[in-house]
């Protein structure tokens, strides 16, 4: 069975979790993500030891934001682990995302456009007073034609997102909550269903799967629900 279009969030304390978890989940999803704790904890082994030998993609969740020099360097330096998706943040500009794009040209640069966990709330404290839709969209038009080729934004703002990039950018949607589950730190949440048909590539789910008594039977039954709603 194609595994489902499904980035799994490892955010794990520990290395052993991790790879647990990667191996329980990958025969169902595409993809595993490994974020800022991990990365940090653990430094470049981590990539290879998600990945084991599933050939599972790896997603490279560090949000690179700084001048441009300084992501280029990064970008290059994380480029030799063969990440296929690495995320740099859309507010550090368009001479910062092609900077990344330039120096990790086969990696997927994916930018984020609004973190899902700001509510417009938090937006008008920031001095982006507005829908979030509308910040989304002008940070996605930007970041795209600085180069990126992947963006991310919540799966509410995905329809928008699409409408203003095309069918050719691969829109990632953390902010997945499968119905019923609780928000916990999000605050721009659909279901994965939701988030599938509003256009998404590729649902980042994290906390839903991994604190699930069993996160291999949580991911098998998100992807076999996404199936039923492709097939229906
Ligand atoms: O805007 C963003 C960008 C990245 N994330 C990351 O996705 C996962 C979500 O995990 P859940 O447990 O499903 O909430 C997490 O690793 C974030 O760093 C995001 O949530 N929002």
């Amino acid at each position: 069975m194609t595994p489902a279009p499904i980035a799994v969030a490892l955010d794990a304390p520990d290395l052993e979790t991790a790879a647990r978890w990667a191996s329980l989940v990958t025969p169902h999803v595409s993809t595993v993500k490994v974020g800022l704790e991990l990365y940090l904890r653990y430094g470049p082994d981590v990539v290879a030891s998600v990945r084991g030998a599933s050939g599972v993609q790896v997603f490279l969740d560090l949000k690179l934001h700084d001048i441009p020099a300084t992501v280029a360097g990064a970008a290059r330096a994380v480029a030799r682990l063969r990440p296929d998706f690495l995320t740099v943040h859309a507010t550090g500009g368009e001479a910062m995302i092609r900077a990344a794009v330039e120096a990790a040209p086969d990696v997927r640069i994916a930018a984020v456009t609004v973190l899902t966990s700001l509510g417009e709330e938090d937006l008008g404290r920031m001095g982006l007073a507005g829908p979030a839709s509308d910040a989304v969209r002008r940070l996605a038009a930007l970041a795209v034609g600085a180069g990126a080729r992947a963006l991310v934004c919540s799966p509410q703002e995905a329809a928008a997102v699409r409408a203003e990039v095309g069918p050719s950018i691969t829109l990632i949607t953390p902010g997945v909550r499968p119905a019923g589950s609780a928000a916990q730190d999000q605050a721009r949440v659909a279901t994965p269903e939701q988030a599938l048909q509003a256009g998404a590539d590729l649902l980042v789910i994290g906390r839903p799967i991994t604190g699930a008594p069993d996160p291999g039977a949580a991911a098998a039954a998100i992807a076999a629900a996404l199936r039923r709603r492709a097939a229906g």
